[in-house]
């Protein structure tokens, strides 16, 4: 697929990941009158109608009748309840390509819930997808085409970084580090912002600080060959104020609380793949 293709794609769940895929997407060229969404209550579907001229309605089977691509878009623990009622009352569900972007829940159950011969793609986003600097994990089932897989790049390369995984299991971790992890920089952000603030800056002073801050490491992480280590040496002086903050730190074992934490994420992923 050289030219880009246009499916219509509906989300069947409008929360906060969708609106950043889909506002991603639209603000990187796909266009709006290929894109719909379905939500239980108006408001969040009024602002998307408002903010991207994007069809919207309260009837999930309406919009998943309407889509060549249904992307799942609910919390796994409404997985199930949802599916079902899709497969008792859409047609031609096989002939559709579903996407489901929800945590944990593994291509069994979907068939399971939708029946076996859908075609089937999980993806892992994140929220940065927003502002195009998403990373989306997908994993295909056997019966994705070359075409579907294409095509799910493409929408997901609006948005950021695609990765294929060939394993399933890899997307758990994927998602624990990507998916999860701009919530992990946000909580450290918001330490730092702390910080600055109990030590005498203003909240809208040490935001700007923290967040240039973080824009720029990530920049330089992203544009520099070096490693991330020696990217953290070049900053810390010997004797310097650096090496002090470094210090308290690794003596808080921050690498191996970022371990844990990663586990901890892959687990409940795990888990929600067995509850729901
Ligand atoms: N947030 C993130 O960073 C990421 C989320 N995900 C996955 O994305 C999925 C959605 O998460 P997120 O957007 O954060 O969740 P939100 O809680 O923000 O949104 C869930 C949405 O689902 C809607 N909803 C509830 N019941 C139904 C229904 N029966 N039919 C259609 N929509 C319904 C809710 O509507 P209402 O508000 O009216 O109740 C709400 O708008 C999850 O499965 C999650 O695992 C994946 C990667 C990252
Ligand atoms: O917290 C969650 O379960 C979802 C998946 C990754 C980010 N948010």
């Amino acid at each position: 697929m050289s030219a880009k293709e246009v499916r219509t794609i509906g989300f069947i769940g409008a929360g906060n990941m969708p609106q950043s895929i889909l506002g991603g997407m639209i603000k990187g060229g796909y266009p709006a009158k290929h894109v719909l969404a379905s939500n239980p209550s108006r408001p969040k579907l009024d602002l998307l109608e408002e903010k991207y001229g994007i069809y919207t309605s309260q009837d999930n089977h309406e919009i998943a009748r309407k889509a060549d691509v249904i992307v799942l878009s609910v919390k796994p623990q409404l997985m199930r309840e949802v599916c079902e009622d899709l497969a008792a009352h859409v047609p031609d569900l096989d002939k559709k390509l579903i996407v489901s972007i929800a945590a944990g829940l593994r291509f069994a159950r979907y068939y399971e819930f939708l029946g076996d011969d859908i075609t089937l793609i999980r993806c892992m986003p994140n929220t940065p997808s927003l502002v195009g600097a998403g990373v989306s994990g997908l994993v295909a089932d056997g019966k994705a085409t070359t075409a579907d897989k294409d095509f799910v790049t493409q929408v997901f390369d609006y948005v950021g970084l695609t990765i294929w995984l060939d394993e399933e299991d890899a997307i758990d971790v994927l998602g624990a580090v990507a998916g999860s992890g701009p919530a992990y920089f946000f909580e450290f952000m918001h330490g730092l912002q702390r910080a600055a603030e109990e030590l005498g800056f203003d909240a809208e002073q040490a935001r700007a600080m923290v967040q240039q801050t973080a824009l720029g490491a990530a920049k330089m992480a992203c544009e520099s060959d070096l490693s991330l280590i020696e990217l953290r040496k070049q900053v810390t002086s010997k004797g310097g104020s650096t090496a002090k903050g470094i210090e308290v730190y690794q003596n808080a074992e921050l690498t191996d609380i970022s371990k844990r934490a990663v586990e901890a994420a892959v687990a409940r992923n795990q888990e929600m793949a067995k509850l729901f």
